[in-house]
């Protein structure tokens, strides 16, 4: 991780919009891993601990409150304090792959951004919370929308949550920002082509966590 303290683990998050297949690619990622007798830690955001995934409940309900912007990255940013502090650094710690299936670059995405929270903000909050706790790698899954919309259409029909429900101006300004986010860090982020097969995109995201983070895969 990359916060100034080291640590014998490793981070590994996934990034990008809805249907891109996330949690599909963090599923088989840790498979393979175990399978070399690692020990692996599964989680996700928002959630991952009691707290943060009440904290979810609060964000993602489409019954729920229509949050303001600041106070919606407050409650990212709290969810992730409590996540980090409780599961995340206790295994990277111990020496575990910590996988997580979205992270701060949600955030920046999410609630950042043109029009939205300024991105210095944002790594405010995360370094208040988080103590901007960074990851070693980072998964940029990406594929077209009218994939990703098919794919939701499949996994959810036409249930959606308070965010992901939200219109596809707002999907496509997403998508944008993770793109830049890995241009601009190019040494943290890989970006993986995600509109093909599950076990080709995989493949395409082990040789990532190879070349990235060689010695210790
Ligand atoms: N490469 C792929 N090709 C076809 N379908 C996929 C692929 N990856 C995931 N899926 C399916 O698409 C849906 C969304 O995938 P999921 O992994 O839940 O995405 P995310 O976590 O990014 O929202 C699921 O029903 C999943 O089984
Ligand atoms: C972690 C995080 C998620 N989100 C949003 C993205 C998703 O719409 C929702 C999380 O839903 P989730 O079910 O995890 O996403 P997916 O459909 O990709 O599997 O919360 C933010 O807006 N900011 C954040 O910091």
């Amino acid at each position: 991780m990359t916060d100034g303290t080291a640590t014998p683990g490793c981070f590994i998050t996934f990034e990008g919009g809805e249907g891109v297949g996330k949690s599909t690619q963090v599923r088989l990622l840790a498979d393979w891993l175990e399978g070399q007798g690692k020990d692996v830690l599964v989680t996700r955001e928002p959630g991952g601990t009691p707290g943060a995934e009440a904290i979810r409940a609060l964000l993602l309900d489409p019954e729920g409150t229509d949050w303001t912007l600041p106070a919606e990255a407050l409650l990212f940013a709290a969810a992730r304090a409590d996540h980090v502090a409780r599961v995340i650094r206790p295994a990277l710690a111990r020496g575990a792959w910590v996988i997580c299936d979205r992270f701060i670059d949600s955030t920046r995405a999410y609630q950042g951004g043109e029009g939205a929270l300024p991105d210095e903000v944002i790594l405010q909050l995360h370094g208040i919370g988080s103590g901007g706790l960074l990851p070693d790698l980072t998964v940029l899954l990406e594929v077209s929308p009218e994939i990703a919309t098919r794919r939701l259409h499949q996994r959810d029909g036409l249930a959606s949550d308070r965010i992901g429900g939200r219109d596809a101006a707002f999907h496509a300004r997403v998508a944008r920002r993770f793109a830049e986010m890995a241009e601009a860090e190019p040494r943290r982020f890989s970006r993986v082509a995600g509109g093909v097969e599950a076990e080709t995109v995989h493949m395409a995201v082990r040789a990532c966590v190879t070349q990235r983070l060689g010695a210790r895969a």
